[in-house]
């Protein structure tokens, strides 16, 4: 298998490429793994001190691996996958260095979650940032719906949840869910340049500076916790099997309710 994640390092930054192209950087459980192991590698490298999330080919990530998710079976095997998105992408939030999102193409489903659980974000013009399970006939399940509406308006959180519809770069920014507006093909030297100013901080300060802002409340865990049940307990819905069948054949869903 290809290596699913490329980590190169030069000046204390080290950038992970999401390195799937040819299924638009779509993340499951091995890409999962390899990024969990690759920070507990760059955790215990002094050498290191931000970090720098980008997608090899057209896009920073199509969310999901929507192959992996078809060929689960029971609802205990669904949690099992959306546990280990919700796990690993709360350890690169909880993680002691700091990280920027390149976004370039698209950022879509636990593509852009995956952002979200990174302390900043670059967006090049064109991108679209969103959440588009809803047309999948189910919920973001990797701590969208909780990370979201910390980092934006609710109503705005809301309407792109409730909707699935994306918003392009321009509105992410003027919102507040990307720091950094830029032309295209400009997303991973300003991400890049953004982290090694990170990079320049007190270690200790960057990590405590980190889970300061982020104790913004006590509730995320929780909430994170009964997205993952409620996501795991809609794989039984037709309507969950009817999203899946609608993306294959290009058409849209008629979700029953059911
Ligand atoms: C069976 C259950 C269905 C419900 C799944 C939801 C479960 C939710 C809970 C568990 C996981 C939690 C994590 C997260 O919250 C959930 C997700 O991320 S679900 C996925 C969300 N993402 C999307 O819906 C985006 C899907 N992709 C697109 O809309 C388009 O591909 C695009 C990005 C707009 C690009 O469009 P195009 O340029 O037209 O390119 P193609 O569509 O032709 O794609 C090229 C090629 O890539 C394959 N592909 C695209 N996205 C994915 C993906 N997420 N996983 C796997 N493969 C993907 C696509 O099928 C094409 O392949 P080909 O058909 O050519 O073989």
């Amino acid at each position: 298998m290809a290596d699913l994640l490329r980590v190169d390092v030069a000046d204390r930054v080290a950038v992970l490429t999401l390195d799937r192209p040819e299924r638009l950087n779509a993340i499951g459980t091995a890409t999962a793994d390899r990024i969990e192991s690759t920070l507990d590698e760059l955790r215990a490298d002094p050498s290191v001190r931000a970090l720098v999330f980008t997608g090899a080919g057209r896009g920073f990530s199509a969310g999901a691996d929507l192959d992996e998710i078809e060929a689960l079976r029971t609802a205990y095997e669904f949690r099992a996958f959306v546990g280990r998105l919700t796990e690993v992408f709360g350890r690169l939030q909880a993680f002691a260095k700091p990280s920027v999102a390149a976004i370039h193409g698209f950022a879509l489903g636990g593509g852009l979650e995956l952002a979200l659980a990174c302390d900043l974000r670059v967006a090049e013009r064109g991108a679209k940032l969103g959440l588009p399970e809803m047309k999948l006939g189910v919920l973001p399940g990797a701590g969208g719906t909780q990370r979201l509406p910390r980092l934006v308006p609710p109503g705005i959180a809301k309407q792109m949840i409730l909707t699935g519809e994306p918003i392009d770069a321009e509105r992410a920014y003027a919102v507040g869910l990307v720091n950094e507006l830029v032309e295209p093909g400009e997303g991973l030297r300003v991400a890049t340049a953004l982290a090694g100013r990170l990079a320049a901080g007190a270690p200790l300060a960057l990590a405590a500076g980190k889970a300061l802002v982020d104790r913004i409340d006590g509730d995320l865990a929780a909430g994170i916790a009964a997205e993952r049940e409620t996501v795991s307990v809609m794989f039984t819905a037709e309507d969950r099997a009817e999203g899946l069948r609608a993306f294959r054949e290009r058409r849209p869903a008629d979700f029953r309710g059911v």
